[in-house]
């Protein structure tokens, strides 16, 4: 059967709710309403502007930091020295917004929504209210997220792996590569505690109680952890200004971790030649080209196997994150190809930038109005204006909204997905008969068994048919007993880490958060009955001494859904909050008119066609067939298609003067980067 219009045609055609995500609306969702978030209470992001009020001024005085250093030689952002004109995105977000060119650039601060709650008011990681240790973080793991696998009814796991792609496109705390063991070691080699002399500055190991699993069965007593770099280590804030956390990569959902955070890091990964990425050829097809550091970088067991080189260090983390990441390079080359044959005058350059911008923009789309209406749900996307049902463009730019990545959505809301992963990867053929399945943690930066006989289909059809883990409090031991193992028994707990980040970020209190979002705030620990269960309550008020104390990872995480989403009120008012900002504070945001940047509207309606079925379909040969929405599980209303038959973006839209459309490129005659067309008419 054809399908013949496209997932956003049937989402335009039945508007809210839509037969498209099916799903639940329930009662409107009741939160805070983000006009009323202050955006002056952001600007701690200025390094020069007011700073923060924070409820308890130090009780301990830390130690002087040395003295402030030019921020040129250590980070914390530097405005670019003037922003040249230019209808492309810079490579590391500068001069996105041009009344503050800095703002989204790799290596500054994320933004808060809430004052921090360091344990000495300025660094040190939060403690209770009483001034006690919070319980240990590993416990918190062991308690409330237990691995109980229920698989979602829904949704496939390409819904979840397409989220990792979306938050490494967004974020990544400064320090660490999120995936190889760090550099900095917090417990001795066998996992044992060091003696507190001999611990390396920023360590915060966790550490495992006697009845520990891991304790009992191999003696592990301590779990590396390293705290986020901050603006202070950077020595970019005055004496007793509370740190804030910097992230490593551009905040702009702009394809980063395709093209590279930084114009040092693309210049690596460009072709220079057809507009194209490089890559190697195997086996006839293309894969990302090897990255020099692999000894450090991947946890090969041969030298020989590929360990790759991307736009982001995390590529080779995990077979399903590679998996996408490959995809979406080839999708790069295919476009540049197509354009270069449409376009045959146009020099490198020119086809690199112009496949670029498609790539981003089908990113957008795919992000916005396929994966956000799933998580965050259709009707809050809707009513909170980050999502639209039109064919026109949507003029919503706003250059007083910063686009900077919250720091409770990325170390609190947007981790809480982490529970949809699952620890066995499914291998399918095109009969979508599952016929093998490998294992999580074998495989961590290792990303070699992609290229193996015909796993690299199988894969992409595992993605699509394979459901997701449901979103609740439990988490699948591959990544709570064996994350990063690198063939050892045991590796790390990331629900461990997730809660230790928590404190090492010093994020407001659940407590703080639910009412900042519009909840009653709590006084006892039964007043979190109102969205948290009896069950999970108990256990909260066993873990902690105080209602004030619950970390936002943890109540966040065991609030009852948001009908129609995958999230509680809480982390649903950040995140909300957040993809409203990440697109409205994009200037070169996919659906904007714009003469000079955007695209023309007969484009941006090809670019509304795409989907995460067809991405995968053009890019991987050998997976002949789909479902429309690959998101969502296969059913009788989404059953598997071929290919042809899902709708694709039309490229000959980009052929320039094409008569057919409307007047393409008329910005040409003034655009001097391409001044060989204009003066060869
Ligand atoms: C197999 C899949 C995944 C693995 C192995 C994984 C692993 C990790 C690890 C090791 C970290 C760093 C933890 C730290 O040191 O603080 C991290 C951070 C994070 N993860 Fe995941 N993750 C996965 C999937 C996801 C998914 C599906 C989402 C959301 C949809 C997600 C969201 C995040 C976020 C927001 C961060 C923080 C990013 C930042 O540094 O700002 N992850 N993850």
């Amino acid at each position: 059967t054809r399908v013949a219009r496209s997932n956003y045609d049937l989402f335009l055609q039945h508007g809210t709710p839509s037969e498209l995500f099916d799903v639940n609306l329930g009662p409107p969702t009741k939160f805070h309403p983000r006009t009323s978030f202050d955006f002056n209470n952001n600007n701690h992001f200025f390094s020069n502007g007011p700073s923060y009020q924070f409820p308890q001024f130090p009780q301990v005085k830390p130690p002087p930091p040395p003295p402030t250093q030019d921020p040129a030689t250590l980070g914390c952002g530097m405005a670019p020295r003037s922003c040249p004109k230019s209808k492309y995105r810079s490579y590391d977000g500068s001069c996105n917004n041009l009344q503050n060119p800095v703002l989204g650039t790799p290596q500054t601060r994320y933004a808060r929504l809430l004052p921090p709650k360091y344990g000495d008011g300025i660094s040190t990681p939060t403690v209770a209210k009483s001034g006690k240790p919070l319980p240990p973080a590993r416990t918190v793991s062991l308690i409330l997220y237990p691995d109980v696998p229920i698989e979602d009814p829904k949704w496939t796991l390409n819904a979840m792996q397409y989220g990792q792609i979306i938050t490494h496109d967004m974020s990544m705390i400064a320090g660490s590569t999120q995936a190889q063991p760090h550099s900095t070691k917090c417990c001795s080699p066998n996992g044992q505690l060091l003696k507190f002399a001999n611990i390396p500055e920023h360590c915060y190991p966790i550490v495992l109680s006697e009845d520990d699993p891991m304790n009992k069965h191999a003696n592990i007593q301590c779990l590396n952890f390293v705290r986020t770099i901050t603006d202070r280590d950077r020595r970019c804030v005055h004496e007793y200004q509370p740190a804030e956390q910097l992230t490593a990569v551009n905040h702009f959902l702009d394809l980063s971790i395709v093209y590279g955070n930084t114009d040092q890091v693309n210049q690596q990964l460009r072709e220079y030649r057809g507009g194209k990425l490089r890559v190697d050829i195997r086996n006839d097809q293309e894969w990302p080209p090897r990255n020099n550091n692999a000894s450090n970088v991947c946890a090969l067991q041969d030298p020989d196997e590929p360990c790759y080189l991307a736009g982001d260090a995390r590529v080779n983390q995990n077979t399903q994150l590679t998996v996408l990441q490959v995809i979406l390079l080839r999708e790069h080359n295919r476009i540049a190809d197509a354009l270069s044959k449409l376009n045959p005058h146009w020099n490198d350059e020119k086809i690199f930038q112009e496949a670029r911008k498609i790539a981003i923009a089908e990113h957008q789309f795919i992000s916005y109005y396929e994966w956000l209406p799933i998580f965050i749900g259709l009707e809050n996307s809707m009513k909170n204006k980050i999502i639209y049902n039109t064919h026109q463009y949507i003029n919503d730019y706003s250059p007083g909204v910063n686009p900077t990545i919250i720091n409770e959505h990325s170390t609190a809301a947007f981790r809480y997905f982490h529970s949809a992963i699952a620890g066995g990867l499914d291998l399918v053929s095109e009969h979508r008969h599952s016929f093998g399945n490998l294992r999580l943690s074998d495989w961590f930066n290792r990303p070699a068994i992609i290229e193996e006989g015909s796993n690299f289909a199988d894969l992409c059809r595992g993605l699509g048919t394979q459901p997701e883990m449901m979103v609740d409090q439990f988490h699948d031991s591959e990544i709570t007993q064996y994350l990063f193992r690198n063939g050892s028994q045991f590796g790390s707990d990331l629900k461990a880490i997730d809660v230790q980040r928590n404190r090492d970020h010093g994020l407001a209190s659940y407590n703080d958060m639910r009412a900042y979002c519009g909840l009653p705030k709590a006084y006892v620990f039964e007043d979190f009955l109102d969205v948290i269960s009896a069950d999970n309550v108990e256990k909260l008020s066993h873990l902690y001494e105080d209602p004030d104390d619950v970390d936002l990872t943890v109540g966040g995480s065991l609030e009852a859904h948001v009908p129609g989403t995958l999230s509680g009120p809480t982390f649903l008012c950040i995140l909300t909050e957040q993809f409203y900002r990440t697109r409205v504070g994009d200037r070169f945001w996919f659906e904007n008119q714009n003469h000079e940047a955007g695209f023309t509207l007969a484009q941006l309606n090809e670019i509304r066609k795409t989907s995460i079925a067809r991405l995968i379909c053009d890019n991987e040969h050998e997976v002949q067939s789909m479902q429309p929405r690959a998101f969502e599980r296969i059913s009788h209303k989404n059953a598997v298609v071929s290919c042809h038959n899902l709708p694709s973006v039309d490229l000959t839209m980009w052929k320039e003067n094409n008569k057919g459309g409307e007047s393409f490129y008329p910005e040409h005659s003034f655009d001097f980067s391409n001044n060989h067309y204009f003066f060869k008419k």
